[in-house]
């Protein structure tokens, strides 16, 4: 049960959760709570603190100073150690969790769990990732560059972040994850474990639908021992505390991953790091000897897990015309199978995180009918549910052509070359993956290498999974790239340290 048990003390006795800073559960001075609406009943399900007054986000980021400087000093094997700790207190109150996912963002039960497990995966994965990448460095000698002698040994290692003072006198020392609603616990891991294994103290903004569910991730942190102050959670909302954390001093990199939000505050952040994991409009292109039934069964997995609602779902199928009428048949088979219902049902379809949202989604449909999209199956929309749609027909005047529904609506665009499904895919603003559906491998790299994205799946759907994996948006799709050794070298940076000397040394004797 959320907030009962371990997690008791998150929560305070008006039924509040609090934030938590230097160790500690708290009511934010404000006063003030914000409303976290479950996306199935559309009622207040929880309330957060509505933390963060300015005062206190200037005492949570010094707080860090202090920390980070002696976290930074504690052995690689040390810090791996409570990361595995962490990990195992994550799997073992998945229920409670994964209870909070359900409520906050509708995730259908079965993968509410499976992003618990995952997420303790990924934390242990980075823990081990960190002690190998971090344990190593490099030697170079002077005289491999032209005109040199052998006068210079530099030594490289990967260190944490912590900056000297600045003429303000801020230290810069903390790192800011941000993740999105839809992955509020797996995408909040996948920037805290490796920030913390790279020495890293951090600041988390959590989504509003999905805080409570970090809230009780950030709590396993706490339980398993880390240093007070090392790792602080504030909530509130994005657009009212946001801009006041990321152009704080204090903060030295942002590890982002949402909507256009991401491209707002790369604008703003200034000399910091950025990564950020933005949207897409991942594109199916179906060659005339794809496998039909695997391209339909990834195109509804890919395009309908979690209502669509994943950046990395396939937002546009562009079919070959002379095979375009079978693949629409195998995919509606599909469709009409899917269950539509509550996330408590493990219901395949289940309502979008909130009501703007479904209003998005509807004014495309409605878009694209007026312009003489198909709709395949009967538009049908209850609150925040949205029955899956597969609109036929599209042509690229039509707003679902390029826009990211974010939604269980699904264009399809028929295509008479492959380079037409190659041109629209680049012509987007995305550039996050695509995937490709054919028999011929060398078509397939051909097509991978002329895809302007930063993954390219061949006969599967898109996926930003398995962790480990590099994964990357260009164009407005992102800036740099996650997966769980990128996230760790892009929190660290590198030190060179030069021994000089007197007389050049080349070997014994
Ligand atoms: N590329 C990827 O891996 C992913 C991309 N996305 C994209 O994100 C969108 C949906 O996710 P969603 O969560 O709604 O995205 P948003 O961009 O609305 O929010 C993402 C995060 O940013 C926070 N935020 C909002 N405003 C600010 C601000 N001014 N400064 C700092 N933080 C802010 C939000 O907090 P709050 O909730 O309080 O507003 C949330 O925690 C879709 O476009 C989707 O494609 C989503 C997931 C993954
Ligand atoms: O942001 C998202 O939606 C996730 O990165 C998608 O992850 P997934 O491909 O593992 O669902």
């Amino acid at each position: 049960m959320a907030g009962s048990g371990v997690f008791k003390e998150i929560i305070d006795k008006d039924g509040v959760y609090k934030f938590y800073f230097d160790g500690e559960w708290r009511k934010s001075s404000s006063g003030k709570t914000v409303p976290i609406i479950n996306p199935t009943t559309r009622e207040t399900h929880f309330r957060v603190a509505r933390s963060c007054t300015q005062e206190e986000v200037k005492k949570i980021v010094e707080t860090s100073k202090a920390v980070q400087k002696s976290w930074a000093k504690t052995p690689l094997w040390k810090r791996a150690e409570l990361l595995h700790k962490a990990a195992a207190i994550l799997k073992e109150h998945k229920a409670p969790i994964a209870e909070c996912l359900v409520k906050e963002i509708a995730k259908p039960a079965k993968d509410a769990v499976t992003e618990v497990v995952r997420s303790g995966d990924l934390v242990s994965y980075c823990a081990e990732e960190g002690v190998r990448i971090l344990g190593e460095g490099q030697f170079l000698v002077s005289d491999s560059f032209p005109g040199n002698e052998r006068t210079k040994y530099c030594l490289t290692s990967k260190v944490t972040f912590t900056i000297s003072a600045f003429p303000t006198g801020c230290v810069r020392e903390s790192h800011l994850p941000i993740p999105p609603f839809n992955y509020p616990v797996n995408l909040a891991v996948s920037k805290i474990a490796p920030a913390l294994i790279a020495g890293n103290s951090l600041v988390l903004k959590p989504p509003t639908q999905g805080a409570v569910a970090a809230l009780h991730m950030v709590h396993c942190f706490h339980l398993a021992g880390f240093p007070k102050g090392l790792i602080s959670c504030v909530t509130g909302k994005g657009s009212e505390i946001g801009d006041f954390l990321t152009m704080h001093p204090g903060i030295n990199c942002i590890s982002f991953t949402g909507g256009d939000t991401g491209i707002a505050i790369s604008k703003k952040a200034g000399m910091v790091p950025l990564q950020m994991e933005l949207g897409g409009k991942d594109g199916c292109i179906i060659l005339e000897d794809a496998d039909l039934d695997l391209a339909a069964a990834n195109i509804v997995k890919g395009g309908f897990s979690y209502s669509g609602q994943r950046c990395t779902a396939v937002k546009v199928v562009l079919v070959m015309e002379s095979v375009a009428n079978t693949l629409v048949e195998k995919v509606q088979a599909k469709v009409a199978k899917l269950s539509v219902g509550r996330p408590e049902d493990d219901c395949d379809i289940t309502p979008v995180v909130t009501e703007s949202s479904a209003n998005f989604i509807e004014g495309l449909v409605m878009d694209a009918k007026e312009k003489g999209a198909t709709c395949c199956q009967e538009y049908k929309r209850e609150g925040n549910l949205i029955w899956p749609l597969l609109l036929d027909n599209v042509r690229p005047d039509m707003r679902i052509a390029w826009e990211e529904p974010f939604g269980p609506v699904l264009p399809v665009i028929r295509i008479n070359s492959v380079e037409e499904g190659i041109n629209h895919c680049n012509a987007s603003n995305f550039g996050l993956q695509g995937c490709v559906f054919t028999r011929d491998i060398n078509k397939a790299i051909l097509i991978s290498d002329a895809m302007e994205t930063g993954t390219v799946q061949i006969n599967s759907a898109p996926a930003r999974g398995p962790d480990h994996f590099p994964f990357q948006g260009l164009k407005d799709s992102g800036i740099g790239s996650q997966g769980i050794t990128n996230s760790i070298n892009m929190m660290t940076k590198t030190k060179s340290t030069v021994i000089n000397l007197p007389t050049p040394s080349y070997t014994v004797g």
